[in-house]
């Protein structure tokens, strides 16, 4: 070895736990998760969701649990997405202005069991539509204009119930600004506004449509309004109108195969960028895990220091609890 490659030896902060410890870029803490539950009508229900091992659709009485168990663990917020009665979905998703549908419910029943955890609420119609669109479908089009001015009312209504957050994740065009607008107008100035700023047309969504039941009523893909998987300009481009809109926090969904945006976004506007751990990347995880393929633990917290590194503000991660937990140990 010559003398100048000894001068520079990398492995020298490496040598011991606290050195280890001392060089340390980033670190996960409880601070940096929410946790996305899926809630079911009906009381004391906890019930598995085959294709994401170890997540429940809860009743609203066991969500109120879970939020408390979320809260005592230090998490600052969950993410809540109903799955609702197939009796109750149409092809406008007019249930989702319902001032006491599920969702609503599920925030008033949460905020006055649990005031210290914030509620994060999505208002895209997919889980109130007979279709399983994010929009309302009209000729084989999910027509724009006529969708945001629903989910700007549905924003009000969440805002009613107690949500803090509100998290439209259904990319229309000028959805933000619609929202904001609606939001002030009804006296919501404090009400934030999380924009799923770049959601991408994935095929990690999978397990998330069986969890709240839109998979089997999905005609066609939703390609017209979330991003192609291809283009990282045109992600930062969509998120700028957010930004000026008046997103307070934005999001990068799905996360992992994602992170490059969720890099190229905390630099472009150095607003909270978060990122969504989505079900996919959670299942797989979980399979490999089940398999002795993996070690799942370490899998898990590695991914979501991933995130960290690559400049997210925090994570939406069903293994939000999990993670919690070990974290709390150390
Ligand atoms: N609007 C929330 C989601 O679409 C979640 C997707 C997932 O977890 O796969």
């Amino acid at each position: 070895m010559d003398r100048i490659t000894g001068h520079r030896r990398m492995r020298r902060n490496r040598k011991a736990d606290w050195s280890r410890r001392l060089v340390q870029e980033n670190r996960l803490t409880i601070d940096d998760l929410i946790w996305p539950i899926f809630i079911v009508p009906g009381n004391g229900i906890v019930e598995p969701i085959d294709a994401m091992p170890g997540v429940n659709r809860m009743s609203v009485d066991r969500a109120v649990e879970a939020a408390k168990e979320a809260a005592d663990l230090g998490i600052p917020a969950i993410a809540t997405f109903p799955n609702i009665d197939v009796a109750l979905r149409d092809e406008t998703g007019s249930h989702s202005l319902a001032p006491d549908n599920l969702i609503n419910r599920a925030t008033r029943a949460i905020k006055k069991a649990v005031p210290n955890i914030g509620v994060i609420t999505d208002v895209a119609l997919d889980p109130f539509t007979s279709h399983g669109h994010d929009g309302i479908l009209r000729d084989g089009e999910i027509v724009n204009d006529e969708t945001v001015e629903t989910i700007a009312r549905a924003a009000v209504i969440q805002a009613n119930a107690g949500s803090d957050i509100i998290a439209p994740s259904e990319m229309m065009d000028g959805r933000i600004g619609a929202i904001r607008e609606a939001l002030d107008a009804s006296g919501h100035q404090n009400v934030g506004i999380m924009s799923y700023a770049t959601k991408f047309a994935s095929a990690f969504y999978g397990p998330y449509r069986e969890a709240i039941g839109t998979g089997g009523l999905l005609k066609g893909d939703k390609k017209s309004y979330y991003i192609d998987p291809a283009n990282g300009t045109e992600a930062i481009r969509d998120a700028a109108l957010d930004v000026e809109e008046g997103a307070d926090m934005l999001m990068v969904k799905p996360g992992l195969a994602y992170l490059d945006i969720c890099w190229r976004m905390k630099e472009a506007f150095g607003l909270p960028v978060f990122a969504y751990q989505v079900s996919g990347e959670y299942t797989q995880i979980k399979a490999a895990a089940a398999n002795g393929w993996i070690d799942g633990e370490r899998v898990m917290l590695e991914t979501l220091l991933a995130f960290k590194r690559a400049g997210c503000d925090g994570i939406l991660s069903y293994f939000a609890v999990e993670a919690a937990k070990i974290l709390a140990k150390r």
